[in-house]
């Protein structure tokens, strides 16, 4: 079967209303922060925090969490490479559609192959797709372990874990390296904003 089987029979639709209106109303550019890392690296402490911040500022964004997502639209995905993948490939048409309503859109997804995030980073403008390496060393996340995941992947009660039994391929020119494990949660969300000031995004 091909992967796009209507396709012949579904014609596109641009919208009156365009992302630059959306943009002026919102006083702001639109994007993806795109943070990627191990289980427990601080993507999404880090991802909320920064949301916080942008809407003190009265900025329009929003935060696509790992964890939720595979509550909902994702649930019927698993974590072989292959359902990664279209884990990934889903939350970027979804990443996709925020940066077209004028949002800051932000991420928090372990997406571990370097391929997968490439798909997700041609779907946008190369100025909307800003990826965020959350680093930090396994050790660390180990100790932090704050769902105990870490604990059941040693046990070997779950399978294929990023870090311990799969693999996570670190990004190799990501737009923004945190150090998790070395920087605090505030210098990071400051980092982060200076970034996205000095790129003119807000
Ligand atoms: N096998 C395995 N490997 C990695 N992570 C696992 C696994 N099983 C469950 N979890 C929990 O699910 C969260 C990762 O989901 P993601 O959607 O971010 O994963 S992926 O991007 O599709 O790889 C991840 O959330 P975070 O800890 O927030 O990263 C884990 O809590
Ligand atoms: N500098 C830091 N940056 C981000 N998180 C940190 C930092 N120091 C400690 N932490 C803690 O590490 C844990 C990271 O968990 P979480 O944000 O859920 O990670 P992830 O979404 O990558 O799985 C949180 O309990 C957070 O408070």
């Amino acid at each position: 079967m091909s992967q796009k089987p209507f396709a012949d029979n579904i014609h596109w639709h641009d919208s009156v209303v365009t992302k630059q209106d959306r943009s002026q109303l919102n006083g702001h550019k639109s994007c993806v922060l795109w943070f990627t890392g191990l289980s427990g690296s601080g993507k999404s402490t880090l991802a909320n925090a920064v949301n916080q911040r942008l809407f003190e500022k009265k900025l329009s964004s929003y935060v696509l969490d790992g964890d939720n997502v595979r509550h909902g639209l994702n649930g019927d995905l698993g974590f072989s490479p292959e359902d990664r993948q279209e884990n990934i490939r889903r939350i970027g048409e979804v990443s996709k559609l925020f940066v077209d309503n004028g949002t800051i859109v932000l991420t928090a997804f372990v997406s571990p192959y370097r391929d997968d995030r490439m798909i997700a980073r041609k779907l946008v403008a190369k100025e909307e797709f800003i990826e965020v390496y959350v680093k930090c060393n396994l050790e660390e996340c180990e100790n932090r372990d704050p769902k105990g995941l870490y604990k059941k992947a040693r046990n070997g009660e779950i399978p294929e874990f990023t870090g311990i039994s799969a693999p996570y391929e670190e990004p190799e020119s990501p737009e923004l390296v945190i150090s998790s494990d070395e920087t605090s949660i505030d210098t990071s969300v400051e980092q982060i904003i200076t970034f996205l000031e000095k790129k003119q995004i807000i």
